[in-house]
């Protein structure tokens, strides 16, 4: 079977967005007017079939940002949410009436624990209570939605008995959420199994899932559901919602995709516009997408170990099970850290625009290590950071092996160096004083050197931004008429600042032909 056919044949899942009714339940998130129209918008462009756009009933606010939805949305049906009694629903209306398609969205808790202690309703009540709203809202709505609010923790022979009470009194959805996220994934399918085997007319409506995360698994038991036979899922973008959040939208929307042989199912959603519609929905909700999260997490296309981005080098299905410009991202992400390989490396330096010898990559890469050793995430700028010390390095007769520097506000500073002559290795350990940690070092490493110099210039910047941001330093030294500049970065100022001194000396000593540099006085090993 070709893919066409394939697409078919396969039953599509009307995905009904709660982003601005559920999702606006998370604790401390309250959009404004503006806000739910400017989401709203963007649901439409994702493909998005029903939007709840609020409950009517709950403010004059919610009543009138759910009629613009109504008024601004043309390509998805938007909807209310509304108890189960006449105000509400005439608040409903009043927001939807001009709507192109308004759709009603009518609940009433079934289950024991809800009938006894909040609503006070015996189960008779509760069945005469939905009849009696749905037959009210028929006069005015024609696409009305039954849910049976915490089904999942109802008694199956009741709760079927409600389902057909709804059925027959002329809901075409019928919704039977798992309010507490209390089910497990089979629980929740075997629910739906059973209604679709007992309810008559279960067939001439549609069923749906509407998951909560209090245990993590929203998303596993709307799929789960999805295999029992449903045909809507109610979902929300980044999973906000009431306490630990709704089933995730886009969790859903690429596990349909990207496991589309298993499911057999597909939906009308532009995939493509999961990523801008994710940060939009955190900006104005102010609620942050953690890194790890799935789909839309920073770093759910970002690789970091050298292993993994080796095998992404190669082929990226190695590790990478759907591409990101599928939810709109432009392209995963290798970032550079202390789990790194050569590989991505030498590859980075190459974007970079650096032609680089073997010899140069490997010490580079050394740095590199070192430096990702301290530093979370090494940047571009790190790297061109690096680069550049390096090619003006490759002729150094000096090299900094450490550093050592005690200061205090009541001690002198002093600072041990210790540093290898590169022409025969020799390791020279050298200490001293200054009236500051800076000058402390620049008096160890003129012992080491010996050449008489005046400190002209020192200037310091970040290169990057945070607080282990690359500190860039820049020294002018003069001996005589000789000028010369240094340069020298690390996540350390006084590291940095070590090391633009040594640059300096080293061009110093290039420029004067290395003849006069003896520092046989100093300690040496090996
Ligand atoms: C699982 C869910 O997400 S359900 C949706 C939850 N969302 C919200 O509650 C947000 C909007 N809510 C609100 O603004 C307010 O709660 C309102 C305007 C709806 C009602 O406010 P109030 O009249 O002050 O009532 P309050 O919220 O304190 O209590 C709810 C009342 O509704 C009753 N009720 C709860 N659900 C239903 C229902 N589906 N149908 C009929 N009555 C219901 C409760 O039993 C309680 O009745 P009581 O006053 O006779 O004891
Ligand atoms: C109103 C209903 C559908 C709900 O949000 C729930 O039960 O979680
Ligand atoms: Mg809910």
């Amino acid at each position: 079977m070709n893919s066409k056919e394939r697409k078919r044949i396969m039953r599509t899942i009307t995905i009904f967005d709660t982003t601005l009714r559920d999702g606006e339940q998370s604790p401390g998130v309250n959009l404004s007017f503006r806000e739910k129209v400017e989401i709203a918008t963007q649901l439409e462009k994702l493909g998005v079939n029903v939007i709840e756009a609020g409950f009517a009933a709950s403010s004059a606010g919610d009543l009138e940002a759910v009629r613009e939805v109504a008024r601004v949305v043309k390509n998805a049906s938007v909807c209310s949410l509304s108890r189960s009694v006449k105000k509400d629903i005439d608040c409903a209306w009043e927001a939807l009436k001009d709507a192109e398609s308004p759709y009603l969205h009518l609940f009433l808790a079934t289950s024991p624990i809800h009938r006894e202690y909040k609503l006070q309703m015996d189960k008779e009540k509760v069945k005469s209570r939905v009849c009696e709203a749905i037959t009210y809202a028929k006069q005015f709505f024609s696409e009305i939605q039954f849910s049976a609010e915490d089904a999942g923790r109802t008694e199956i022979d009741f709760l079927c008995e409600v389902i057909d009470v709804a059925i027959k009194a002329g809901a075409k959805v019928i919704n039977l959420p798992d309010t507490v996220g209390y089910l497990t994934p089979c629980e929740y399918a075997e629910m739906f199994r059973e209604v679709i085997r007992r309810v008559p007319g279960i067939d001439q409506v549609r069923l749906s899932a509407h998951c909560h995360d209090d245990l993590g698994m929203a998303v596993a038991n709307s799929l789960a559901a999805i295999e029992a036979g449903i045909g809507q899922v109610e979902c929300t973008i980044n999973g906000i919602g009431e306490r630990a959040g709704n089933a995730a939208l886009e969790e859903i929307a690429m596990a349909i995709k990207t496991r589309e042989s298993f499911y057999k199912v597909r939906t009308t959603l532009n995939l493509k516009e999961i990523h801008r519609t994710s940060r939009m929905v955190s900006k104005l909700t102010g609620m942050f997408v953690p890194g790890n999260k799935a789909v839309v997490g920073t770093n759910a296309f970002a690789h970091e170990s050298g292993i993994h981005q080796d095998g992404m080098l190669k082929n990226r299905e190695t590790y990478e099970i759907m591409t990101p410009e599928s939810i709109g991202l432009s392209e995963s992400r290798l970032v550079l850290g202390k789990h790194s390989g050569r590989h991505a490396f030498k590859d980075k330096m190459v974007q970079l625009g650096y032609e680089l010898s073997e010899g140069q990559i490997n010490h580079l890469f050394v740095r590199f290590k070192e430096l990702a050793d301290r530093k979370k995430e090494i940047t571009d700028y790190d790297l061109i950071a690096l680069v550049e010390e390096k090619m003006v390095h490759s002729q150094d007769l000096f090299a900094l092996e450490s550093l050592q520097v005690t200061c205090g506000n009541k001690s002198m500073p002093t600072a041990s160096v210790q540093i290898r002559r590169m022409t025969d290795d020799k390791t020279f350990f050298e200490a001293a004083c200054g009236n500051g940690s800076v000058d402390a070092i620049f008096k160890a490493i003129d012992r080491v050197v010996q050449e008489k110099v005046v400190l002209v210039e020192y200037r310091i910047h970040s290169v990057t931004q945070g607080k282990d941001a690359l500190g860039e330093v820049y020294v002018q030294l003069s001996q005589g008429e000789l000028n010369v500049r240094g340069r020298g970065v690390s996540t350390d100022v006084l590291e940095a600042s070590a090391r633009a001194y040594l640059d300096a000396m080293n061009r110093l000593l290039r420029r004067k032909g290395h003849k006069d540099s003896t520092a046989e006085r100093a300690v040496t090993t090996s």
